[in-house]
């Protein structure tokens, strides 16, 4: 099965197989060739190149995308995606100026949404989780990573682990499962937090590990939630089980998480709403990404993630949508690359950046997935018809994504 894409007015993020990210100036390039084709063959990208250059013979499908741009679909590397029900009865609260911390000692939170998934049906959350998935496939992304963290007991946890099995065996993108037991104390261990952390290393990870549904694991390391010294335990305990981390850090407040996740060898540290000099000085000339999540900051109205900053101190960035009920309930990768160009002051070719390569590292699948290379997925976004690629973050509210490329296949949707 060949497939050639033809007459492409500008093919973006062109590169080597050996680029695995992009950081400090190197963000503010993005490799592209104008008038351009690419060929697919079995699902991978097998050939790319200037139009002169385009190959004659025949092709099973040829595909004129003339006035519409090409690039690598989008990299979402922090998603909370299978929930249940949703917190719209917060939302109010939250207009009339309710903190995000009140209104979990309302009641409400992360808790909330654990009480609600508790109480739904395997099933159920499958349904709700494959709409979301195919919504945001639908808005150009082509991988995706996925916590879960609403589960708060051994059987709720797996019972969002196989939930995400079931979205990986149905849908052919690459997702990457996390183990985000530690996302808030539950009721059960209400004033007992050591305790909870005691039964999650002793009780839960092991379950967890045998399993074998969970690629990372993550805590979320915040004041009234999990300590440094917590989630050092937690990722400790994980490293003999092999899982990775990904972690929260830095919401709102600074407290030491940044350098203990590049001391695990982290591979994102995610949020950094709040970064010292010496949080971004940790973070320099080490194998961790660090991930901002502008959504999270639009909906909650707290800082955004000092992009500029990080990126002119030489510091690669990734961009995800942390899509989740209580403080991101988007996963639209196209809304997160103009709120990083417009609020966090990216250039349209380092928010691409961020939200393509870097964001492919930040889960592991920079080989698979991120750029246009040959023998990668060929995992695509055909714009509609637009004059520059800056239109892309411009745009903001609107998708310019026309078609979905998934495996070189157009991704139809099944509508539920
Ligand atoms: N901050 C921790 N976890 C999520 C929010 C979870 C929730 O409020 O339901 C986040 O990344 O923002
Ligand atoms: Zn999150």
């Amino acid at each position: 099965m060949r497939i050639l894409f033809k007459n492409i007015k500008e093919l973006l993020q062109v590169r080597d197989k050996n680029v695995s990210f992009v950081s400090g100036e190197a963000m503010k390039t993005l490799p592209t060739i104008k008038n351009a084709f690419l060929v697919v063959e079995d699902g991978l990208i097998s050939d790319f190149g200037i139009m002169e250059n385009c190959p004659q013979e025949d092709f099973s499908e040829v595909i004129n995308v003339a006035g519409k741009m090409m690039l690598p679909s989008w990299c979402d590397s922090h998603t909370h995606l299978v929930y249940a029900g949703n917190r719209e009865s917060e939302f109010v609260d939250k207009i009339k100026g309710l903190s995000y911390q009140e209104i979990a000692e309302k009641g409400g939170g992360i808790l909330n949404s654990a009480k609600t998934l508790q109480e739904t049906t395997e099933d159920a959350l499958y349904e709700q989780s494959k709409t979301r998935l195919e919504a945001v496939m639908r808005m150009g992304t082509g991988a995706i990573e996925i916590k879960t963290g609403y589960g708060l007991t051994l059987e709720s946890e797996l019972k969002m682990l196989r939930v995400i099995k079931r979205l990986k065996q149905n849908y052919p993108i690459p997702i990457k499962a996390t183990f985000l037991g530690a996302h808030a104390v539950p009721s059960e261990f209400k004033n007992n937090k050591h305790g909870y952390v005691r039964h999650l290393i002793k009780n839960m990870l092991p379950e967890i590990a045998q399993s074998n549904l969970a690629d990372y694991i993550d805590v979320f390391c915040e004041k009234d939630y999990f300590s440094v010294e917590d989630m050092k335990h937690i990722l400790h305990a994980g490293k003999q089980y092999g899982l990775k981390p990904k972690i929260h850090v830095n919401q709102f407040h600074s407290i030491g998480g940044v350098k203990v996740g590049v001391d695990f060898n982290a591979l994102s540290v995610d949020h950094l709403e709040e970064m010292t000099e010496a949080d971004i000085q940790s973070l320099k000339n080490t194998k961790t990404m660090p991930v901002a999540l502008p959504g999270c900051s639009f909906f909650l109205g707290i800082p955004y993630t000092p992009a500029r900053k990080m990126i002119d101190a030489g510091l690669p960035l990734a961009l995800a949508t942390d899509y989740n009920p209580g403080s991101s309930p988007s996963g639209n990768m196209n809304f997160v690359i103009s709120t990083a160009c417009i609020k966090m002051k990216l250039s349209p070719e380092e928010a691409i950046n961020a939200a393509t390569i870097n964001g492919a590292y930040a889960m592991g699948l920079e080989t698979q997935v991120g750029t246009i290379t040959k023998g990668k997925l060929a995992n695509l976004i055909v714009t509609k018809p637009i004059n520059s690629y800056g239109f892309l973050p411009y745009s903001f509210g609107e998708s310019q994504v026309e078609r979905v490329y998934i495996k070189g296949q157009e991704f139809t949707f099944s509508n539920s």
